[in-house]
């Protein structure tokens, strides 16, 4: 499959799930005006129909690219997940067709954890309870399960863009901050590495997890992990759904393991505001239920915006692909005066001198090339005079093992 370059108001963009209107700004300022905006995600089937004619996609966590998706997705060039997450996306998939994606790794990061501590404070003192009693026209003053942070150990599992800020705010209200991660990690502050998982778990009055969804992390705590926990701890998950056994917890709470807990992600989250949120967890006064808005302020959604929307734009623009998730890395000088072509091609012996041999054969000079790979698809981009960039485009789209080429003038 191939492509050729294509003016800039012909390249569709679908942007989904009502992303920060700053992404529709930085696409037009860049100049890509055939933009169509829509404010929920989109079931399979419908998502199958309208993403045909579409070169860019643009997500947040609901709308879910299965392979089927992205068989679909004849056009697509690359898609922008307008947030951390990129487990709603089949990565191997995309990467297989040659498709990149990209993200927006930490402009919601801060967001996230200034909500997890504010909840740290709230579970702490017991509020939730009070808070829902009170509206219910109960009055509960009580020091009873009620705590300062000051002197309290916050366990945090996952000590990564999200879990060091938490634990750097946490430490300037007193906490002690210890974690563990699958990696050794530069500690910030006086937080501690813990060298297994359960070692925190005993230790902790709260723990916060901020690890991604991989098939490692599903159901990383669980009725056994729960069980470890001290007596009173609290549990929040502000990461993925799939990470706590949400049954387990519900168990938990119900036994007064758990004092509280605060929970923003679910195995299954509604797809729309319009769609009923069901949850066991509903019936505990002791459970903050937010509805995935961690990273869900208006700074985070507007950084986003302009970090996703760029990374798309240059990607269109001039082929870099650096920070995409999928894909091999390169990063390219601006454009001037040439032609670029864009190969995106199985990883297998022979193919760069199959490229070089054909360019040769028809006198084409290649003023600059790069190419990185992976160990499944290679990338590499080739500037050549413009004179000679249709020629070039043909040749390289012959080349056996070609999974896409695309050329910018
Ligand atoms: N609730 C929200 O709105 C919201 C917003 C942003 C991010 N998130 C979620 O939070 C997650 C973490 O974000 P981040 O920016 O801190 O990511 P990050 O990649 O910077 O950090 C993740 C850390 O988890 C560690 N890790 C991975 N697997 C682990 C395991 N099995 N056990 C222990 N540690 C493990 C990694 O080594 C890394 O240090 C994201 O993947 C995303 O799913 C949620
Ligand atoms: O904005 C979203 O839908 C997801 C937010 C968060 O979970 C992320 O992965 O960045």
């Amino acid at each position: 499959m191939s492509k050729v370059s294509l003016s800039k108001d012909k390249i569709k963009i679908l942007l989904l799930e009502g992303v920060h209107q700053s992404a529709v700004e930085t696409l037009k300022r860049n100049g890509y005006s055939n933009i169509e905006y829509l404010k929920t995600s989109l079931p399979e089937s419908e998502l199958i129909e309208r993403i045909k004619h579409v070169h860019f996609v643009g997500i947040r966590s609901r709308t879910h690219l299965s392979e089927a998706v992205l068989n679909a997705a004849e056009k697509l060039v690359a898609v922008g997940c307008f947030c951390i997450g990129t487990n709603q996306v089949n990565l191997e998939a995309a990467k297989r067709l040659g498709i990149a994606v990209f993200n927006a790794p930490f402009s919601n990061t801060r967001s996230v954890a200034e909500l997890v501590l504010g909840e740290i404070l709230l579970l702490l003192r017991g509020i939730p309870k009070r808070n829902a009693m009170a509206h219910r026209g109960q009055w509960f003053k009580s020091a009873i399960g009620s705590f300062e942070a000051r002197g309290k150990t916050l366990g945090i599992i996952g000590y990564g863009h999200i879990g060091t800020q938490l634990g750097i705010m946490a430490e300037n209200i007193g906490m002690k901050v210890e974690f563990y991660d699958i990696e050794d990690k530069l500690t910030l502050g006086n937080a501690q590495q813990v060298q297994n998982l359960t070692q925190l778990l005993q230790r902790a009055d709260v723990i916060s997890l901020h690890v991604p969804e991989t098939p490692q992390t599903k159901n990383l705590i669980g009725m056994a992990e729960i069980e470890v926990m001290k007596q009173g701890a609290i549990l929040i998950n502000a990461s993925r759904g799939t990470v706590v056994d949400i049954d387990a917890l519900a168990e938990a709470l119900q036994h007064e393991k758990l004092a509280g807990a605060a929970i923003d992600v679910f195995p299954v989250e509604p797809k729309s505001n319009d769609e009923e949120f069901t949850s066991p967890l509903r019936e505990f006064d002791n459970v903050i239920l937010t509805p995935h808005v961690g990273g869900s302020t208006q700074e985070a959604q507007e950084n986003i915006g302009i970090e996703v929307a760029g990374k798309l734009t240059k990607y269109s623009d001039n082929g870099s692909t650096v920070t995409a998730v999928n894909f091999p890395e390169v990063s390219l000088p601006e454009l001037s005066n040439r032609s670029r072509l864009l190969h995106v091609h199985e990883n297998r012996p022979g193919v760069l001198t199959q490229i070089n041999q054909a360019f040769a054969q028809h006198g084409i000079n290649i003023a600059a090339q790069y190419l990185q790979t992976d160990d499944c698809i290679g990338y590499v981009v080739i500037d050549v005079d413009s004179d000679h960039s249709e020629v070039a485009l043909k040749e390289l789209s012959a080349v056996e093992g070609t999974i896409r080429a695309r050329i910018l003038h």
